[in-house]
Order: structure tokens, then sequence, then C-alpha cells
């Protein structure tokens, strides 16, 4: 059977008329590129609007009739300038019409978001002149939505006998009784690695607006160095802690077939990118990290009674309270008589007042504090927890910068650190730590 590539393009590579064309290029440019997995159009310029958020402004103002068709018409408008642009002969405004009328029946939210892959993968198989499968027919949810795995391996796989070339929107699926779902946000990276693993391609490939996986966040540290080579686990934790760069469970459909994944740039698309593979040689006790990341706004609930470590079923009683509140916890570091639970404010909101109740009258514990505004990094690398002098000098960059330390957490898998600040340290902390590590690296 022949090589099949899948290529993702992220909505930045898809904002326009002219990066459709950057795309049509890249695509033609070599024929392995058979499936293409497109995101909605995304932002053209610094303050411009993605049309998916556009489109989640649709759904809440669903009952505004008039609010509603104004500002479908400011999508509308986008796709029209794209085909006009693209001297498309493809009347888009029949496919528009055809959602408005929906949307009065089916006001299910997941089915409006999903309108902008939608319409974007229909655009770009015109364009291409590639057969356009609806991810409704492919990608399979269960009715309680979660994914369908191995219906969605299977269906993809006979796509890919019945077509040699297709465009499938990301972000989205249906159930068996064709209700639409969506994946979490930035989930076209999540439908694309299906797409690779479902069709057995040798490389999935992911175009975004960036050469590839950077050391940390551009928006945070000034041109940081490129990443060549990551493995599955590293980037997991990166994107996990918020290297938005690729959805953090874009690794899993293809962890086991290992297709490894390239992140490449569509504006610049002679750059290698990253290739983030299965596992690779690299020096056992390396000079540098690989890479860091992080995010704001988490509270900690810190909890101490004596004899907490006598108490059999203390932890299990708290974790109850945590689970019937539908929360999910960041990290419990723990002392002899005291736990803490970590919590991104978003799981809280509106329920820490009673989970605090909650501990106080189940638990009886000697206190419960609650710090909020704190900050969590994540500092990556395979082999670094074994090297010494890696914490010494991330620890010592903290330091030169007056930053407090409020936890540290040594994930069980020994490729990172978790270090615990507060909000406002958050930007400095990164840099600081990026460039003792850089210059580690000369
Ligand atoms: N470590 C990192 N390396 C590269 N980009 C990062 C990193 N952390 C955050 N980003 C951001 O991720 C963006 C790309 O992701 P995203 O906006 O989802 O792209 P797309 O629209 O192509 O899917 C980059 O423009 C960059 O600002
Ligand atoms: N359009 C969706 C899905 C997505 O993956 O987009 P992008 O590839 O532009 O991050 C979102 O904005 O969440």
């Amino acid at each position: 059977m022949s090589e099949i590539v899948v290529s993702k393009f992220g909505g930045s590579s898809l904002a326009d008329s002219n990066q459709f064309k950057k795309v049509k290029d890249i695509v033609f440019s070599n024929k392995k590129r058979k499936f293409i997995v497109p995101s909605a159009p995304g932002k053209r310029y610094k303050d411009d609007e993605k049309i998916t958020d556009l489109l989640f402004q649709c759904y809440n103002s669903i009952e505004n009739k008039e609010k509603f068709i104004e500002t479908f018409k400011i999508i509308e408008d986008r796709y029209i300038q794209i085909c006009n642009e693209l001297e498309l002969d493809l009347d888009i405004l029949s496919y528009c019409e055809e959602i408005k009328n929906t949307v009065y029946q089916n006001k299910s939210l997941d089915y409006i978001v999903s309108r902008g892959e939608y319409l974007n993968a229909i655009v770009l198989a015109a364009y291409l002149g590639f057969k356009f499968v609806d991810a409704a027919e492919v990608i399979v949810f269960l009715e309680d939505g979660k994914l369908n795995f191995d219906e969605t391996q299977s269906r993809l796989y006979k796509m890919s006998l019945e077509y040699d070339y297709a465009v499938i929107p990301g972000f989205y699926g249906a159930t068996d009784k064709g209700i639409v779902k969506v994946f979490s946000r930035g989930g076209s990276d999540f439908s694309g690695s299906l797409v690779a693993n479902g069709v057995n391609a040798s490389l999935y490939e992911n175009w975004t607006d960036v050469s590839g996986f950077l050391k940390a966040d551009p928006r945070i540290v000034d041109h940081p160095r490129h990443i060549e080579k990551i493995t599955y686990k590293e980037l997991r934790e990166l994107s996990y802690m918020g290297a938005s760069v690729l959805h953090e469970d874009a690794v899993f459909p293809v962890k086991k077939s290992k297709i490894p994944i390239q992140i490449r740039n569509t504006n610049s698309p002679m750059d290698e990118g990253t290739l983030i593979l299965s596992d690779f040689e690299s020096p056992k006790y390396p000079k540098t990290i690989t890479g860091i990341a992080g995010k704001k706004d988490f509270t900690v609930i810190a909890i101490e009674k004596m004899l907490m470590n006598e108490e059999k079923g203390f932890l299990r009683k708290l974790l109850s309270i945590i689970e019937d509140n539908d929360i999910s916890v960041e990290h419990i570091p723990s002392g002899i008589d005291s736990v803490s639970l970590i919590i991104s404010d978003e799981e809280l909101r509106n329920k820490l007042d009673k989970v605090i109740e909650e501990i106080r009258t189940k638990l009886n514990p000697d206190s419960v504090e609650v710090y909020p505004n704190m900050a969590l990094m994540a500092v990556v690398g395979k082999g670094m927890i074994r090297t010494r002098g890696i914490s010494a000098r991330l620890f010592t960059a903290l330091k030169e910068q007056q930053i407090n330390v409020r936890m540290i957490s040594q994930g069980s898998s020994e490729i990172n650190i978790i270090i615990g600040i507060e909000n406002e340290d958050f930007e400095s902390a990164v840099n600081a730590v990026y460039y003792a590590f850089e210059q580690a690296n000369i």
C-alpha cells in the first residue's frame, strides 16, 4: 500500500484566501498528503475573531433571532470572501442557509459551534478537488458523549479504501443517531490524530503558525529556541500544562501505532518543525531541559489534622467529597499530618464554599485554609530528574528573581517538575527558568 500522510491545518493556516493558497501549495507538493483535516478559519490579525468564537456568540444569542442573524452574517461574509477570492464555483450560501434553518430545530451548542469546521472543509475540498467526507459519518460518538474509538477507526479505514484523497472537518463527530458532538477547544488536533491512526498513516502533520514546538510559549519568552525532537510523553506534559500548539489529547490515538507527529509552519513550509516520536536516543544525563509550560489560576485547599497519617480512609473520604462535587484535582501534595488539594479555579467555580463545608463536617480537620491565585509551571525533560545540578539551576534562577515557590511536585513519570508560584510571578518565573537553561545549552 502506498504511504499516506495526514495533514491537519489549524485556524491560523486557513484564516483567509491567501492562507488557503499556501495550504494548496503545501498539499500539492507531496502526493502522499491524502487526507486533510481543517479547523475553522482563525484570526487574520491580532484583534480579529475566530469563526468558532463567533459561533459560540451565535449560540448565546439564539433566543434573539435578530442578533443571531447579525452575528451569523459576519461568518457568512468570511466564507463568501474566501470563495470569491479563490474564484470557486461553490454555492456556499446554500450551505449557510441550511445551517440557519437547522439551528432553530436543533439548538445544540455542539451542532452550532461545529459548523465552522463543516463549512471550511466544504470550501477546502472544492478548492483542492478532493472528496468532502463529513466528520459526522466517520468520527463516532456514543450516546453519553464519549468517543467510540474502535468504530471511528474502522470507519476511517473504510473511508481510506473508498477515497484516495479526502478532506474531513476537524473538531466534531456524531452519534449513530446523527447528534453532533464536539471535542474540547482546539480539538481538531485530536481529530487529525484519529484520522492518521484510522487510515494507517506513516506521518501526522500538524500545520500551524509557528515553526514547531518552542521551548517556551513565544507570548511569554522572546523568541524561544525551537525543539527539534520530543517524545510523546514530554509533549503530553507540555501541552497539558498549557503549550497550546497541540491539543493535550492529540498524542493518544497515534501513540500505540507510533505514528510520528510533525508540527510545521504553513507560513514557512521549508522549516523542519518539530518531530514528536515515541522515543529516541538522547543523553542519559542531559545538560538542559526540553521545555517549559504553565497555567495560571489555581486554588490550594490546605487541610491539617493531628495524626492524619493514622486515620484510615482519610484520603479516600476527602477524594469522595471532591468526586461527589464533580471536580478534577490537579495535584495532591501531602505531609504527615497535612494534605493539600490544588484545583483549577474553573473546576471550583461556585463550588468552593460547599466543598469546604463538607470537608469540615465529614472530616473534622484541625484547620482548612484556602489560598487562591496560584500558577503552576511545568519544567519538562527526559532524564533531568536524575541529573545532578538541574534542580539547583532551576531553583537558583527563581531565587535570583525573588520568586516565592509555594509548591514543588515531581511527576511520577520522572520527566517533569511542577512548581507552584503566585499568579503575578508567572511570566517572570518562566523567563527566569528559560534563560537559566538557555545558558547551560551553550
Ligand atoms: N511551547 C510553544 N511552542 C509553540 N507555540 C506555542 C507554545 N506555547 C504556546 N504556543 C502558541 O500556540 C500557537 C499555535 O496554536 P493554535 O493557536 O492552536 O494554532 P492553530 O490555529 O494553528 O491550531 C502559537 O501561535 C503560539 O502562540
Ligand atoms: N475551531 C476549534 C477547533 C480547533 O482545533 O481549532 P484550532 O486548530 O484553530 O486550534 C476551536 O477554535 O477550538
